[in-house]
């Protein structure tokens, strides 16, 4: 079996990877103990006792990374077969320790490096990519809002990293086909510049000019080098993230997982639980009152796609605005508060002028919302009393606690179980493990764009679609929506159970496919011709497996 491990070279003093093959392929005998040579299964039974002898989960990441680099489909193997245990290890929450340590915990190189300094050279760096022709997606960041933890420059590799593992594991993405990239601009974090082992450019970042100068350059140059390239743009600071989404979005196929990934994901349970919270209340989807913590790019990203959703449930734009509330860190957000960020003013209430309200409970006794939404990277603004407030307001109150990572979680779910005297739907962002409540096991959904962008990523990739459109992120969410089955719904889950993510994103990516060719920006034609059933077996086909 091949293995991807990369090597570091350098020609007139610029650093190029290889791909080294470690042995021959397959292993020369003398290369395996004779008990490997006939009997890989009791390796999969050794590497989970490796994994699970560890104690701490920054070192399971650890372990995990360097066996995805010495026996990748090994790898990919624990991941299908043991995907509840190994997800938030290589995700959500402990990529976010991974970030946190990346340049401490530095073992060898994954992925492209780009810096300010490669400027007027970019094209040869991305050139040294040695597997240029199967490039097909590539996960990039800036590190400037890395989940929850603000600007971590250069250490925020894993999350491209952690990312597009999930590509792999979750859509059977071909592992030579992904190129996860971090851009080094500086970085104001302090803590990191005064780091004497950190590894990105020891400098402030660069003027929003100089950026754009920077970005434009390297999505030529991406294009140029990789003509099939899909590109998903991660955790850029929220005006970077609206800035470039929209200034790239018409003319390369590009997405904004942060925007319209967590948009996509947060309107499939919304949908769900807003079911689920109907059949205790009678409520119609169109009386729902949605307020949001926090007022950045996943918040605008998630109400965006509402409003869409509700436009086309017939209701007006205005209409479907009216039913959106946002607070950010100075509470609820409204016009007459004075100036605010460009990104915020589309959702930014008309109809209040009174005195600011900052108190999140005095907001929901003004707002009177059936969803609470939290995307503020504020652990605890959920606390008792909000949940209360909630719970007396609401039969079956929606409460999504989305920030990542876990330490950053507006609550958890025991609390939100507990609080709501177990009458919540909950999602959270990161994993929650279950609870027993009332003699009943409840289980909390996961909120993470990681159930979308894996099968909208292959449905753009196997439609060779030449822009995504908000129309195929849309079917991506409407997909996920209806992928519950009887036994899942009849658990009160607003999302599918992650072991099936295969089967989901199979459907997910074929149903992409479809809407790229209603909008007829799929390139590979063909697929027009062919039923649904023969789509999806094709989509399954096109899926690697380890
Ligand atoms: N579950 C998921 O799939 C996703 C979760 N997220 C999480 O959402 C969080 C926010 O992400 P972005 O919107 O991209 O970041 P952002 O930086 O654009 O926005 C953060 C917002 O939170 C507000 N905020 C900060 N402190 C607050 C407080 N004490 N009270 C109320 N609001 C407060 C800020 O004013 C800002 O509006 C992060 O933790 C991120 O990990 C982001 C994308 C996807
Ligand atoms: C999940 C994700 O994309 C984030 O927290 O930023
Ligand atoms: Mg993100």
């Amino acid at each position: 079996m091949p293995t991807a491990v990369l090597l570091p070279y350098w020609v007139d003093g610029i650093q190029k990877l290889k791909l080294a093959h470690q042995g021959p392929e397959p292993p020369a005998p003398g290369y395996l103990p004779p008990a490997l040579r006939k009997d890989r299964e009791s390796h999969v039974r050794r590497c989970l006792e490796q994994l699970r002898s560890k104690e701490k989960n920054i070192e399971k990441y650890i372990f995990l990374s360097q066996l995805k680099h010495a026996d990748e489909p090994m790898f990919y193997r624990l991941c299908l077969d043991h995907m509840s245990e190994i997800t938030p290890l290589i995700y959500t929450p402990t990529v976010g320790d991974a970030c946190l340590q990346f340049s401490h915990i530095y073992r060898q190189a994954e992925g492209l490096f780009i810096s300010y300094e490669d400027k007027g050279n970019i094209g040869s760096i991305l050139r040294s990519w040695s597997r240029k022709d199967d490039a097909r997606i590539s996960v990039v960041t800036d590190g400037s809002r890395i989940l929850g933890l603000g600007d971590l420059g250069i250490n925020g590799m894993p999350i491209s990293i952690g990312k597009l593992s999930l590509y792999i594991a979750g859509a059977g993405i071909r592992p030579h086909s992904t190129i996860p990239i971090c851009l080094d601009l500086g970085t104001n974090n302090q803590k990191n510049l005064d780091d004497l082992l950190y590894l990105g450019l020891r400098r402030t970042r660069v003027s929003n000019e100089e950026m754009t100068e920077f970005m434009d350059e390297f999505m030529t140059e991406m294009s140029r080098v990789f003509p099939k390239l899909l590109v998903q743009f991660e955790d850029f600071s929220t005006e970077h993230a609206f800035t470039y989404l929209e200034r790239y979005r018409h003319q390369y196929p590009v997405f904004n997982d942060d925007i319209q990934g967590t948009g996509c994901v947060v309107l499939s349970g919304f949908l769900n639980a807003a079911r689920l919270s109907s059949a205790a209340s009678g409520r119609a989807l169109s009386d729902q009152r949605i307020l949001f913590l926090g007022a950045g790019s996943a918040t605008v990203g998630v109400a965006t796609q509402l409003m869409s959703f509700f436009t086309l449930q017939g209701l007006s734009v205005e209409e479907a605005r009216s039913r959106i509330w946002m607070a950010d860190s100075q509470g609820l957000v409204y016009d007459a508060r004075g100036p605010m960020a460009e990104h915020k003013k589309a959702f930014s209430r008309k109809d209040y002028s009174g005195p600011p309200i900052k108190n999140l409970v005095d907001i929901i006794k003004y707002v009177m919302p059936t969803a609470l939404l939290g995307l503020s990277t504020t652990r605890g603004a959920f606390n008792q009393e909000v949940i209360e407030t909630m719970a007396t307001l609401n039969d079956r109150p929606i409460i999504f606690s989305l920030s990542n990572p876990v330490s950053l979680s507006e609550c958890t779910f025991e609390e939100a179980l507990q609080w709501s005297r177990g009458s919540v739907i909950f999602a959270g962002g990161s994993p929650f493990p279950d609870v027993g409540y009332g003699g009943v096991t409840r289980h909390a959904g996961q909120g993470n764009n990681m159930y979308v962008f894996p099968g909208l990523g292959l449905g753009a990739i196997l439609s060779k679609a030449s822009t995504v459109t908000d129309s195929m992120v849309e079917t991506a969410s409407l997909a996920l929506a209806d992928s519950l089955t009887a036994e899942e719904k009849a658990e009160d889950r607003v999302y599918p159970v992650l072991t099936r993510i295969r089967d989901i994103s199979a459907q997910i990516a074929a149903k992409v496919i479809r809407t790229a060719q209603q909008e007829r920006v799929d390139q590979n034609v063909a697929l027009r011709d062919i039923n649904d059933s023969e789509l999806l077996k094709f989509v399954e086909e096109n899926m690697w497996q380890p």
